[in-house]
């Protein structure tokens, strides 16, 4: 992977994310509905890095999908960018566990996918594409396909296939969930350098305490199901961070904050 330039500035694209009494129940066939969401509100600025943990079944899923415009809400509003959500749209790019390429496109293919269907595939694009592989590490795997790729890997081009389209906004739902370790510390690493890079608003959804205090600006907390906001928490450690942070006492305390809500 290349090195990555460090800038304090945020992202000139990045936007904010305003959430207001936002509930959502899931209507079930000869069953009583079941409440996801009941009036979840929360802020996220411009360049904020911002995780949401919670119970299983609290409606962090949900509510990610509800910001990505996949779901609509019962009631309540979502604005991104000044802009009421009522859909999807390439401005708010969505990663999730499971990376979504498309199985019989190179990963160049895959890149240039967003930029093809939406009729803006020029010289200067082809050109941003190939550095954004050279950035996450991937110039050498350009022909390959997804099934050539190792888990980390495809991770790393479905990144790619995200940014090549400058979103506002990521949306990640768990998406180092499903890796070892090791794969998923390097994508944890991998994240805060673009992060630090590109300060693009990130909405990022754990169930671990540890990826939620090494990784966001601040952590919002949802209660047992249904969900609503039940604390909002700052990290406050210093940025740029890395691994290594995580043997600080800082740290350390920091976690401890995070599970004593978790658990109140
Ligand atoms: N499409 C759906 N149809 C019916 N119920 C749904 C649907 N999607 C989610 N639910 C329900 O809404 C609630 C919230 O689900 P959601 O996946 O948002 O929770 P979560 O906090 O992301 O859970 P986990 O941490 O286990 O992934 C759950 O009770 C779930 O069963």
């Amino acid at each position: 992977m290349s090195a990555v330039v460090e800038s304090p500035a945020v992202a000139e694209q990045a936007t904010g994310v305003r959430i207001r009494d936002v509930h959502k129940t899931f209507h079930r066939k000869r069953r009583p509905g079941r409440a996801a969401l009941e009036g979840v509100s929360l802020d996220v600025e411009p360049g904020e890095f911002l995780c949401l943990l919670g119970p299983s079944g609290c409606g962090k899923s949900t509510l990610l999908s509800i910001i990505a415009g996949f779901t609509s809400a019962d009631s309540g509003e979502v604005i991104v960018g000044g802009r009421a959500v009522t859909g999807p749209g390439h401005e708010r790019g969505v990663l999730f566990q499971t990376p979504n390429l498309f199985p019989w496109l190179t990963t160049w293919q895959n890149v240039l996918y967003g930029p093809k269907a939406r009729g803006v595939l020029t010289a200067e694009v082809r050109e941003e594409a190939a550095e954004l592989l050279e950035t996450v590490g991937l110039a050498d795997a350009r022909d390959a396909y997804p099934h050539e790729l190792s888990g980390g890997m495809r991770h790393r081009a479905a990144f790619a296939r995200v940014l090549i389209n400058h979103p506002g906004v990521l949306l990640m739902d768990e998406p180092f969930g499903a890796l070892d370790a090791i794969t998923r510390a390097g994508m944890q690493r991998f994240l805060l350098e673009l992060w630090q890079k590109r300060r693009t608003t990130i909405v990022f959804v754990t169930h671990d305490v540890e990826e939620a205090a090494l990784l966001g600006d601040r952590v919002c907390v949802l209660s047992a199901p249904p969900g609503g906001t039940k604390a909002v928490l700052d990290i406050g450690l210093p940025r740029p961070r890395s691994y290594d942070d995580t043997e600080t006492l800082e740290f350390v305390q920091a976690k401890r904050r995070i599970r004593e809500v978790l658990e109140r």
